[in-house]
């Protein structure tokens, strides 16, 4: 979903920068069309996209306020049962009987201000962080959402006084009653495995003893990987919204569109650059980036603190939300030394995941009278392998059923809200299968997949907005279908997707169930350019069987997504190569 730059590197830039404060002051009513020609270039045209993309986002508010003030007429299910709902405002419940697994679901879930928790989970570690008082407000907005379940902030947005919250109430304590400073905060974190847990059968006193003996030893260390990339994340800490580029050589690539106070996020590589400039005038950076291996997270940080005392109290709390996260962000790379790129607070994924300890190990679950066998094909990131998870008539039926529905060329994200064709980056054609009725392959397939992922089956069932007490929530996508030609590939990228952070549930792909249709052409094969093994400088790399299912998790169990789930399709060498996504969002999808 967030897709990849390119690999030429911008020495000297053809456009002029833009002093941001002309930016924060100008006044974009008045002004939208004045750098514009009318016609001449392809600025011209996405410039239309995004202002009917406006238009379209306004309807889309119009329809999500409509969809609220529904819910709450549905009365869909029970409040949470610890803290008590304040009922003036319409409240969207997350909850009924297929969504069980949401119960209590709360965005701070997992950090504390009171006294820390033992670890329930051995994957996990508990970590403390310490943050500035001006961050009260904003850690008060978040738990004043969990109370209320607030979607979209839209409750918290609008009022002045927040409720008081047992955690509020302990970060009062602890600013009252010791000379603290500072706030101080636990949750967990999510070490990386060490090598050896990866090859439980390496025995490091054999090594000790063939040493002894004069022999020559092969220390168990990580191999080095040959590839660079990884994830960033850009944040426009403006009050506007903002274009984010990709500074080519000979081109720049509109990445997308940053909503203000959001983020947008990207696959690429060290020594890129990158860009940002006003929505009325794409040709006038605001700010540049060449990424490196040690930034991953980007901010376009024009204000000043007078410009802060300007904003509107809204304003202030998103931009202190933000600044919050930018803040957590810090401790968590020194506990767990990779980039947080969630949105903190984010709580932990809520679908179960299956353990993946060591290379190679095995799990057997069993369904319909069948064995199915979960193979380890990689802990860092999670990747197992289901054989014969499919009949070899399922995938012929299923690609008969994608090319009878018409194959169109694949599109990657553009930010949160929009898709774009980017031909260099995903060159392969898709179609979209919608899950269908009981006696369906369709249907077949998103039971079984539930079975495999421990899902109860009616959460990967199509929302249907008007049965909403049933079907008001998914977490499952329409199966893609997607064919690569000769020479077609998919080049290095996540499938997670960077939410809003005023999505008080933080949607995202959780994990990925990519299913082979075919096995009759050479190449393409599915590789995880950074997986750690011992053995590989290129990772891990799947050769695609007919049948075989891979399963691997966009997240860890921190909540952090996981940068090392960055994988490519390989191009194809000859024939076509067909395979289905089925994609399993948490906790709910967007
Ligand atoms: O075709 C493959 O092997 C990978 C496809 C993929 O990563 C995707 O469609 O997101
Ligand atoms: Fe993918």
């Amino acid at each position: 979903m967030d897709h990849p730059s390119h690999d030429n590197i911008t020495e000297s830039s053809s456009w002029e920068d833009l002093d941001p404060h002309e930016f924060l002051h100008h006044d974009n009513n008045n002004n939208d069309d004045e750098n514009h020609d009318s016609d001449d270039d392809e600025t011209t045209s996405w410039m239309q996209e995004l202002k009917e993309h406006w238009k379209q986002h306004a309807f889309a508010v119009l329809v999500a306020i409509v969809a609220t003030a529904a819910a709450h007429r549905y009365n869909i299910s029970q409040p949470l049962s610890a803290v008590p709902t304040p009922s003036a405002a319409p409240t969207l419940h997350l909850y009924d009987d297929a969504h069980e697994h949401l119960h209590e679901y709360t965005r701070t879930a997992n950090i504390t201000f009171c006294d820390p928790w033992d670890t329930q989970d051995s994957s996990l570690k508990v970590m403390d962080f310490h943050l500035s008082k001006e961050y009260l407000p904003a850690l008060h907005a978040h738990s004043a959402a969990d109370l209320w379940q607030d979607v979209n902030y839209s409750r918290v947005l609008s009022v002045s006084e927040l409720p008081s919250h047992p955690q509020m109430d302990c970060i009062e304590q602890q600013l009252t009653s010791s000379s603290l400073s500072y706030i101080k905060g636990f949750t967990y974190y999510y070490p990386d495995p060490s090598i050896e847990t990866l090859y439980p059968d390496y025995d490091p006193t054999a090594e000790a003893k063939m040493s002894a003996n004069g022999l020559e030893t092969k220390p168990l260390k990580a191999a080095h990987l040959t590839f660079t990339g990884f994830g960033v994340k850009f944040f426009n800490l403006s009050p506007k919204p903002v274009l984010l580029f990709w500074d080519g050589r000979e081109e720049r690539k509109l990445v997308g569109e940053m909503a203000p106070f959001d983020s947008l996020g990207t696959a690429t590589t060290p020594g890129q650059s990158f860009s940002v400039t006003p929505i009325y005038d794409a040709d006038h950076a605001m700010a540049r980036w060449v990424v490196t291996a040690d930034d991953m997270t980007l901010y376009f940080e024009p204000m000043t603190d007078a410009d802060i005392q300007q904003l509107s109290q809204q304003e202030q709390l998103l931009y202190y939300m933000q600044k919050l996260n930018q803040e957590f962000a810090k401790h968590y790379l020194i506990h767990a030394r990779r980039p947080w790129l969630s949105q903190f607070p984010r709580p932990f994924p809520v679908h179960s995941m299956w353990e993946t300890s060591y290379i190679h190990q095995k799990h057997v679950y069993r369904d319909e009278g069948r064995d199915y066998t979960l193979r380890v094909e990689s802990v860092m990131p999670k990747v197992l392998t289901i054989p014969d998870f499919l009949s070899g008539s399922e995938c012929d039926n299923l690609i008969q059923l994608a090319l009878h529905e018409g194959m169109r060329a694949s599109t990657v994200a553009a930010g949160s809200r929009r898709t774009m064709r980017d031909g260099a980056t995903r060159s392969s054609d898709n179609t979209w299968l919608e899950r269908g009725n009981a006696t369906s392959l369709t249907d077949t397939i998103y039971r079984r997949a539930a079975r495999l992922l421990r899902l109860d089956e009616r959460l990967l069932q199509k929302p249907v907005d008007d049965e909403i007490p049933a079907h008001y929530h998914s977490i499952a996508e329409s199966l893609q279908v997607v064919r690569y030609r000769a020479g077609e590939e998919y080049t290095a990228h996540h499938d997670f997707v960077y939410p809003s952070q005023q999505l008080w549930y933080q949607p995202t792909r959780f994990a990925t169930l990519l299913l082979y249709l075919n096995d009759d052409f050479t190449g393409g094969h599915t590789v995880f350019p950074r997986a750690v093994t011992r053995d590989f400088h290129d990772g891990v790399r799947i050769r695609p069987q007919k049948g075989t299912a891979v399963l691997f998790y966009s997240m860890l169990p921190d909540g952090n997504m996981d940068d090392r789930s960055q994988h490519a399709s390989e191009p194809v060498l000859s024939g076509e190569k067909f395979i289905a996504n089925l994609w399993v969002w948490e906790p709910l999808i967007n």
